[in-house]
């Protein structure tokens, strides 16, 4: 295991002290969502409590049970983790407040005596089954692959003796007395999963010059709609990072569109740009303005700077008055 410790990792740590108590997260203990929020709040003063779904953390966040909830949200290999975009867009709002991306790479979990002949039965989140695929055709061909809810809770059943080996974060054999038969697995190299810290609407951070906001949008079931969306940012030079389609489990063929932009609500044109969308969609839920973990500023081009949509205000409003022809 080497020097592995539960705050190791290898991106820069930007721990930030929250002022908050109680942190809810996607566990049990020994996950890689333990990991984010060990990375993004100081264990000194916070309490981590660990919750078994990632819409159950959503719900304790709602409830007030925890002052902020940590959820994965998305994966550079698997792509998106649905039961968390779902929560997010149902149900009463919630809002991110801080992202943290992680290098993800797994361990080969098993207890003490077995070997990879002997494996039978390899569990792991659908995500970690999904990120070893080929590794586990090539040298596990035997093995019966087992869908848990998170890797830690593979981990856990394989010291209870319910499956022989997981596919785990490193760290949750600093929880399990389990050995890593194999380390440093992944099919695809450099691969990151990105978390989001989670709380109640209310005061939002404030910009960084490095922000992402994130929404889901509905759009109207017409010709171009969502072309027209995304026209609404590409005029203002905004940059779109992510986009996502899920069903609005209402009308078959009907979807909801998840929307990461480069940017803080408080700029004029992201401000601008969601009004737009706001007028032209069925629903916008706004899901958060706040620093982006690669901390890479924002290109603001002109005509959308802040200080253009200011000029361009004070103009109107003048010819409005009647004083300039
Ligand atoms: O099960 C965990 O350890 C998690 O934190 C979840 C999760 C995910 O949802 O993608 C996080 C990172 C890895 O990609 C695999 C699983």
């Amino acid at each position: 295991m080497g020097d592995i410790c539960l705050n190791d990792v290898r991106s820069t740590p930007r721990r930030r002290v929250w002022g908050v108590s109680r942190i809810g997260y996607f566990g049990p203990q020994g996950t890689f969502t333990e990991q984010a929020v060990r990375q993004l709040a100081d264990p000194e003063t916070n309490e981590f409590v660990p919750f078994a779904t990632t819409p159950a953390v959503v719900a304790a966040v709602r409830a007030g049970e925890v002052d902020r909830g940590c959820v994965p949200v998305e994966n550079s290999v698997e792509g998106a983790v649905p039961a968390t975009m779902d929560a997010l867009a149902l149900g009463e709002p919630v809002v991110a407040v801080a992202e943290h991306v992680l290098q993800v790479e797994f361990s080969l979990l098993v207890r003490e005596g077995m070997t990879l002949d002997a494996i039978r039965t390899v569990a792991s989140h659908p995500h970690g089954l999904a990120q070893v695929r080929e590794w586990l055709e090539t040298n596990l061909p035997k093995a019966t692959a087992i869908a848990t809810s998170s890797t830690a809770a593979a981990a856990k059943e394989v010291l209870a003796g319910q499956f022989d080996a997981a596919v785990s974060a490193p760290v949750a054999a600093l929880h399990y007395p389990l050995t890593a038969l194999v380390t440093g697995l992944g099919d695809v190299k450099d691969a990151k999963t990105r978390f989001l810290l989670l709380a109640k609407p209310g005061a939002l951070p404030a910009p960084t010059g490095a922000d992402r906001t994130s929404l889901v949008a509905v759009t109207p079931n017409e010709v171009g709609a969502l072309s027209n969306v995304l026209h609404e940012l590409a005029l203002r030079e905004i940059n779109l990072t992510r986009l996502e389609a899920r069903p609005t489990r209402e009308v078959f063929g009907t979807y909801r569109f998840y929307l990461d932009v480069e940017g803080h609500i408080a700029e004029q044109r992201i401000g601008d740009a969601l009004a737009a969308l706001h007028r032209r969609c069925l629903e916008v839920r706004f899901l958060g303005s706040y620093p982006r973990t690669d901390s890479e500023p924002t290109v603001v081009r002109t005509p959308t700077t802040d200080a253009d949509f200011s000029a361009a205000a004070e103009w109107l409003a003048a010819v409005r008055r009647g004083e300039l022809a």
